[in-house]
């Protein structure tokens, strides 16, 4: 760890998306943690006890103390460790900070949302409504990324370093290319949204987002994994309350 700020320890999971979100923050701000890989099948008692309410990963540990939470995690971490010769993640003007606060509150509202539809769909129909929705949070992303209310024209969101909203969106990309695999769900599509896609090669290109963000590859195998299962799992539950009538 960079210096002097306490002992930093990471609960996640490899292929958990908001984890990776708060380990590029981490990177970026040059700090070392223990990293703690959960079972989620069989999470540890310190997880239970670090986050009894939605008892889920990532959980930062700050000296004992834990934070949930990922996007809170992110600002936690901001806060925390200005000192760390890293500029800040977040904006220091006010507005500027809200705006920023309203796209990561969006791209989770939205993006997310939109891509569990399509990646869970059980019909075409619904696979093609969660793509759908995923194409016009692309559009309206490439709009504040145009229109400058977030980026001003600048290569990240953040201006000419990387902001907040580059972390929860660059977070979630190997998640987006592995959902456009999967799903086909076109997100970076370089003629539909140029800037996104110019963003996305930028920001994939980073030391923290190669040093971070899980294989894609690693992620589709995984995902089909879980589907398969998650399919049997319904199946069967179907089965038995048949049986039952
Ligand atoms: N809103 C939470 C979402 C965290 C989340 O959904 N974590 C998943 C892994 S990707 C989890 O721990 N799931 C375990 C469970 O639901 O029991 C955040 O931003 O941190």
């Amino acid at each position: 760890m960079a210096g002097g700020e306490g002992e930093l320890k990471l609960l996640g999971t490899w292929a958990s998306p908001w984890a990776g979100i708060v380990r590029i923050a981490l990177h970026l701000k040059g700090l070392s943690y223990d990293y703690v890989e959960e079972d989620l099948e069989n999470k540890s008692d310190l997880l239970l006890a670090s986050n009894p309410v939605h008892k889920k990963v990532p959980v930062l540990i700050h000296d004992g103390k834990p934070v949930c939470e990922s996007l809170v995690i992110v600002q936690y971490i901001d806060e925390a460790f200005q000192g760390n010769g890293g500029s800040s993640l977040l904006p220091a003007d006010p507005h500027q900070r809200a705006i920023a606060r309203f796209w990561a509150a969006y791209i989770v509202d939205k993006l997310v949302v939109s891509w569990v539809q399509a990646f869970k769909a059980k019909t075409e129909e619904e696979r093609l409504e969660g793509t759908k929705q995923m194409a016009v949070v692309v559009e309206t992303l490439e709009g504040a990324l145009g229109d400058g209310e977030c980026s001003k024209g600048k290569p990240f969101f953040g201006g000419d370093s990387v902001g907040y909203l580059d972390v929860v969106l660059g977070g979630l990309l190997s998640w987006l290319h592995g959902t456009q695999a999967l799903c086909g769900a076109e997100f970076f599509d370089a003629d539909k949204a140029p800037l996104l896609s110019a963003w996305a090669e930028r920001f994939g290109a980073l030391d923290a987002a190669k040093a971070v963000l899980p294989d894609v590859g690693r992620l589709v195998e995984f995902a089909k994994v879980r589907r398969a299962q998650q399919a049997a799992a319904a199946a069967e539950a179907a089965a038995a309350a048949a049986e039952k009538k």
